[in-house]
């Protein structure tokens, strides 16, 4: 099953302008607050509709304005679940997942109810209500709800926004446990990398209204498209360059020349440098290697941030603020370089991005 989406809407102060085809069996929509990610699902769903375009899910068309058809949101055969679950308070555990065909039109299947309350370890619940269970119950009762359609395509509106980190973690592998059986399609829409790439195949990535990018989530990672894409993605460390040749690039604001694994023709662009990606000199590379001097630090219980800035850029009196760096490190390499000053890094070229400009 997959999907074939154009949609215009325009608002006042936004326009939303998406074209997507994709057939991936968990698809991620990353991007930063006000990109229009809730609005791609409310189409999807219909429950915004759009000024223009075609929403198509397997071979079933919900929206065509040419062909003016728009299928009513219970018709859509979507399963919903939304950024705070929406669970109806006065109503229990069993009722509200059978709120969901009801809503669709649907006599409910007191089987399948019950089927989904087993499987989602509901059933001893079946008569509380959400205020008396506990986060993780409501979710399962809202992700039950929202199957209990039987949907083509399940949407996920930031499942995991109103969690602390450690309950996270836990819920995205019970998610990926509970849909693991689910034939259809998922899209999860998310502001953080993290959680997209943990339940994600694919990932497509939205800014101001515009896909800016999508593919499989590593090579997202290590090729994104833009400026803005790195961004979104997680990339800390972006600054405008130049091109000098094919492979080789001059970033003023670090004050240094990078070599690239990738070769470029435009003059102008972003280079970018993932925080992960940067590793310790051996003392065996030929190129990319710099002396560094760290600024703060910033201390995870597993990882640390060392805020730099090149060696030679300081030197140089490059402005303090645009040539701070992030290096993100484990705990076992801190210990060894802890109290040193200065220490010199290797930036491998295939971690040394060059990307086309589309930031202000
Ligand atoms: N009914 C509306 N009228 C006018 N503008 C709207 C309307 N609905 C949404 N918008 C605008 O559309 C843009 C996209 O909204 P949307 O809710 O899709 O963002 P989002 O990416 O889901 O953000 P967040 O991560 O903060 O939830 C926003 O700028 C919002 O203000």
């Amino acid at each position: 099953m997959g999907i074939d989406i154009r949609i215009q809407k325009t608002y006042k102060n936004f326009k939303f302008d998406i074209n997507m085809h994709n057939d991936a069996k968990m698809l991620g929509v990353l991007g930063p607050s006000g990109a229009g990610k809730s609005m791609l699902l409310k189409c999807i769903a219909g429950l915004v509709k759009p000024d223009d375009g075609k929403v198509v899910i397997g071979n079933r068309v919900l929206y065509d304005s040419e062909k003016n058809i728009d299928l009513p949101p219970q018709e859509r055969r979507v399963g919903f679940l939304f950024q705070n679950y929406c669970l109806m308070p006065h109503l229990n555990v069993f009722d509200n997942i059978a709120f969901g065909p009801s809503v669709s039109g649907q006599k409910y299947d007191r089987q399948r109810i019950d089927m989904l309350m087993e499987k989602f370890q509901l059933t001893s619940l079946a008569q509380r209500r959400p205020s008396e269970i506990s986060g993780g119950q409501q979710q399962r009762v809202a992700l039950a709800r929202a199957l209990a359609v039987e949907p083509d395509i399940l949407l996920l509106d930031e499942p995991f926004s109103a969690l602390d980190n450690h309950l996270k973690v836990h819920m995205i592998q019970q998610m990926l446990e509970d849909l693991s059986n689910y034939q259809g399609m998922v899209i999860m829409v998310s502001h953080n990398i993290d959680e997209a790439y943990r339940l994600c195949d694919t990932i497509a990535v939205i800014h101001s209204g515009k896909m800016i990018d999508c593919g499989e989530k590593r090579m997202l990672i290590d090729h994104p498209k833009t400026a803005s894409s790195a961004r979104i993605t997680g990339c800390k460390n972006i600054a405008p360059a130049m091109r000098i040749n094919n492979t080789q690039i001059a970033v003023p604001n670090w004050g240094i020349e990078l070599k690239t694994a990738s070769s470029f023709m435009y003059t102008h662009g972003i280079a970018a440098v993932r925080a992960n990606f940067i590793r310790m000199a051996a003392g065996t590379e030929r190129e990319n290697i710099f002396s560094i001097c760290i600024r703060r630090t910033i201390e995870t219980p597993f990882r640390v941030t060392l805020i730099f800035s090149f060696s030679d850029a300081h030197e140089n009196g490059q402005n303090e603020q645009n040539g701070l760096l992030h290096w993100e490190i484990g705990r076992d390499l801190w210990e060894t370089v802890q109290g040193q000053a200065s220490l010199k890094i290797h930036i491998p070229p295939e971690s040394a991005l060059y990307l086309i400009s589309d930031e202000d």
